[in-house]
């Protein structure tokens, strides 16, 4: 019996051991498969534990230090520079300019209103001495009609007024002036029509030759940045040469676009693309310039009417501005005369103020036109033009002390 549980006990060790064999084969046999195909050509084959590396671990090693960078071609992108801007002038706004600027036009004018004052003093206001008050206002362009009225008032106040002092003289000489030049008139220069209609103001300048009007366009343009408008210009003195070009660089000192045609070109359409232009781009305003023409020359003035009649065609003209040259005197009224017959001056620009004695050409010539006189030039520097106002006006000409 003892034999036989043996014998069974070996059987079954035998099996176990049999059966362990098959199974080991068969693991072996599923890892082979599925180890990639070994190279044709055999890689070295790895030092096992106890062989001999062919670099001694022993050998002296390199700290990171004198590990030098890899030479390669990608060199170190220079830094990207920015092409400069153009350089943008932010102009001096343009309220208050006249009395910043009142130096410029006292020094030529307050022959007239010093001289009225010293008159005005003498113990005796005789015949003798309106008829001197008289001279001086006609000498200055203030023009005969307004001269008669501003006399037949002072007379009046100064024998109300009895034993006079000179605070009293200036005070009631201003009062007249202020009146006679006009408080009330509207000097707004117009070019607002957002929230109107869609598309900017327009201003036409014209005038005879040399009287400014270029650069009162580029100062105009100077005056409306700096009120935060944007402006395009229209260079539509297609006559003159360089008249363009000295446009472009006003438009180019703040940033305004000019919208130039061929030389010799036709105005009108110049005139036309640039207002088309600046609606297009949403400008607040477009200033276009004009060639200087003789009012004598019909040819001429017939074209600045064409010019304002293409215009049109996008929608009134809000604003045009008449430059006249203070020093010309009388004679800027026969031109405002004819300028206004044709086109339908809505204001007047008085230029080179800072030059003459003739300040009363302000009333004469909006007595003459029934226009209000809406900015004037007092230099040739870039900011050197402002808004009129009558108080500062007549408190250069008969200075403040
Ligand atoms: N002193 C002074 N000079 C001025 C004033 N306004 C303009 N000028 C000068 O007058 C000259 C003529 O000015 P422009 O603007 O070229 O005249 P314009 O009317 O465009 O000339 P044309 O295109 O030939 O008709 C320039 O030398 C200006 O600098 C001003 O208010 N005061």
């Amino acid at each position: 019996m003892d034999i036989v549980i043996l014998a069974l006990v070996i059987a079954v060790v035998a099996l176990a051991a049999i059966a362990g064999l098959v199974v080991t084969g068969r693991r072996k046999k599923a890892v082979e498969s599925r180890e990639p195909a070994a190279p044709t050509t055999a890689p070295p084959a790895e030092p096992q534990i106890g062989e001999d590396a062919e670099t001694s671990v022993e050998e002296s090693r390199r700290t990171i230090d004198e590990v030098g960078l890899p030479d390669t071609d990608v060199r170190e992108a220079p830094p990207v520079v920015a092409p400069p801007a153009p350089e943008i002038e932010i102009p001096e706004p343009a309220a208050g300019r006249l009395v910043r600027l009142r130096a410029r036009l006292s020094r030529s004018q307050n022959s007239l209103g010093k001289g009225l004052l010293t008159l005005l003093s003498r113990e005796r206001l005789d015949e003798e001495t309106w008829e001197e008050v008289e001279d001086t206002l006609l000498t200055a362009d203030v023009g005969v009609a307004p001269t008669q009225e501003l006399v037949e008032a002072l007379r009046e106040r100064v024998k109300v007024l009895g034993t006079r002092t000179p605070e009293e003289l200036r005070a009631l000489l201003r009062d007249e002036l202020v009146k006679l030049v006009g408080e009330d008139l509207d000097r707004t220069v117009h070019t607002d029509t957002r929230g109107t209609v869609d598309r900017p103001g327009v201003v036409l300048v014209v005038g005879v030759n040399g009287t400014g009007k270029t650069t009162t366009t580029g100062k105009l343009g100077r005056v409306l940045v700096a009120d935060g408008k944007s402006v395009v210009l229209g260079a539509a003195d297609t006559f003159r040469a360089a008249a363009a070009d000295q446009l472009q660089t006003w438009g180019d000192r703040v940033g305004a676009r000019t919208v130039r045609g061929p030389e010799g070109g036709d105005p009108a359409s110049v005139a036309f693309d640039a207002v088309k232009e600046g609606t297009e781009e949403g400008a607040d305003v477009v200033l276009i310039d004009t060639a200087g023409r003789l009012h004598t020359k019909t040819g001429l003035m017939d074209e600045l009417g064409k010019v304002k009649r293409v215009v049109e065609k996008h929608g009134p003209v809000d604003e045009v501005l008449l430059v006249l040259d203070a020093t010309t005197g009388q004679n800027g009224l026969v031109q405002a005369r004819v300028f206004a017959e044709v086109v339908n001056i809505t204001g007047i620009v008085l230029t080179k103020l800072d030059g003459t004695a003739k300040g009363g050409i302000v009333v004469a010539v909006q007595r003459e036109l029934g226009v209000p006189v809406k900015l004037v030039g007092l230099g040739e520097g870039a900011d050197d033009l402002a808004p009129f106002e009558p108080g500062a006006f007549v408190d250069a000409l008969i200075g403040t002390e």
